[in-house]
This record gives C-alpha cells, structure tokens and sequence, in this order.
C-alpha cells in the first residue's frame, strides 16, 4: 500500500490555488476548461425533450464563437436522443467533435448484477455512446476486496473492448482514505480505464483538490512503471469558473501541460457551462 505524504498534498493544493489566482480570469484558459468539460446533464427529470434541447444550447455555443464542450454526458436511455441532436451538424462545424457520454453500469450506486452493468455499456454503446463513464465498485474497496472491484472494472472493460473511452468513477469522496483513492486509482488503471474520474455528484462529498492530487500522483506512477497515459475527469459539485481552472492548475503541476487536453482532462460538470458561457461571450475575460 502507496503511504501517502497528507501534508504534502495540501501543500501542493495550496500551491496550486495561488497559481490559479493568477491564472482565473485569462480568455484562454477560460476557453481550454470550456473545451475539457462533459457537459452534463443526470437528474431523474430529464427526457428526449429536455437533453434535446441540452445538447441543442451546446451546439449554439459553438455557433457564436465558443469552443465545443468535449461531450454531452446523460444517462444511457438518453444517449440516442442527444445523437439525434447531434446529427445534421454541418460537416466542419467545430460542434461536429461533441462527443456523447453515458453513464453506466448502475449509476450512481454501481449496485446491480454485472450482467445488468455489461449489458447497459453494451446498449449505451450500440444507441451511439463514445464513452462510457462506470463506477467502481465502491463498498468492495470500503471491505478491501480490492480483487473484485479490479475484476469487474476488467469484464466491463472487455465488453465495451475499444467501442468507446472507459472512464471508471473512483467516488473518492466514500472511499475518504487518500491511500484507498490512489489504490483504487492504480487498479481501476491495471484494469484498462482510459481515464479515473472522481465522483458520479451524487454522494454528500464530490471532487475535491486534495483527492485529485492523489489521483494524479497514481497516473503519474502508473505511466512510469507501465507506459501508458491515463486521463483524468473532476467531476461533481464544480460550479465556477474559479474551481474549474484550480483543477486544470492542479493537473499542469502534477502531470505537465500535456495533460491540459481533452484527450487526458475533463471536468464533469452540470452548471459549470452556464458559468463560463456569459463570461466569454461578454468578452468581459
Ligand atoms: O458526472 C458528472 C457529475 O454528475 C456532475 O455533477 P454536478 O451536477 O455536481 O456538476
């Protein structure tokens, strides 16, 4: 078991706030978290209707100058909804490289029968998802049987094959122990994910800076002993402009500027585009 240095993270928490201080109200960096974010929308009231017109408010976005957000994320029933929207983009449009997010695998408990989480991914998938965002099995790791929650990340990694981006929820926020966030970090990376993402939002305590401290010191060690990239998604509870860029600040420091890509950094958030739109588009940053 990794020991983890607790004062050394909120050191480096701290140090990264007061970079982001500096760094908050700059256009580019503002346009760089709009571009990294999973627009999200999880509430037991959506519908057709509703992510519809979710997807359609991403899509004018880019109409008046503001980069594409990097999917739209919705509960599996959903997806083909927002790939109905999706569609008829004209070809060249930046809104042409939205991708589409489910959640799956019994979001946000994880508490179902495997088969029932297989077969979800297989169907959020076959209905249009890129990426499927499931989560660990969390009172596996509270129990340590940290064997099972590892081989049920590797069974829904082996049906969704390379169909679609694995992102596996750590809820870092239940699991509370900095040493049990990096163990489940390592194996749900031992087990294939593309990315670790923090919280489904639906806990009392979501992401946090100190939990993605943690997990991005695991996706540095993980990329030292086995040469491979892993992204990481804050997500949950992340409203302003202010908390976005500290978590962009946090993985520039402890992954490098490389990491600053859609491709290895997404912040999973609901409200956070509503926060960030009227400030770019007033051109007052
Ligand atoms: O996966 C994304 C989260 O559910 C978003 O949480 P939020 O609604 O607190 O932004």
């Amino acid at each position: 078991m990794k020991n983890i240095d607790t004062a050394l993270v909120n050191r480096k928490v701290e140090q990264a706030a007061e970079t982001a201080a500096l760094t908050e109200n700059k256009r580019e960096v503002l346009l760089e978290c709009m571009a990294c974010t999973d627009y999200t929308t999880l509430k037991e009231t959506d519908s057709p209707h509703s992510v519809t017109a979710f997807t359609n408010h991403a899509v004018e976005l880019t109409g008046q100058g503001l980069p594409p957000v990097a999917s739209i994320c919705v509960y599996p029933s959903l997806v083909d909804a927002v790939g109905v929207a999706l569609t008829g983009i004209p070809a060249g449009s930046p809104a042409e490289n939205i991708g589409i997010t489910a959640v799956c695998g019994a979001f946000p408990s994880g508490q179902t029968y495997m088969e029932v989480k297989m077969l979800e991914c297989a169907m959020a998938i076959e209905n249009g998802a890129d990426e499927i965002d499931a989560v660990i099995n969390v009172g596996a790791m509270l129990s340590g049987d940290y064997d099972l929650a590892e081989s049920e990340l590797a069974m829904i990694r082996e049906e969704i094959d390379g169909d679609a981006v694995l992102k596996v929820i750590l809820e870092t926020g239940s699991l509370a122990d900095p040493e049990l966030i990096y163990r489940a970090s390592m194996l749900a990376m031992e087990a294939g994910a593309d990315f670790i993402k923090t919280s489904t939002g639906k806990t009392p305590i979501s992401a946090t800076p100190a939990a993605a401290v943690v997990m991005c010191r695991a996706i540095r060690d993980f990329e030292r002993s086995c040469s491979r990239r892993v992204g990481i998604k804050v997500a949950g509870g992340i409203r302003t402009p202010q908390e976005a860029v500290l978590y962009r600040t946090i993985v520039a420091q402890e992954l490098g500027e490389e990491w600053l890509t859609p491709s290895l950094f997404r912040i999973g958030a609901s409200r956070l585009v509503d926060a960030l739109a009227p400030r770019l588009l007033s051109e007052t940053v």
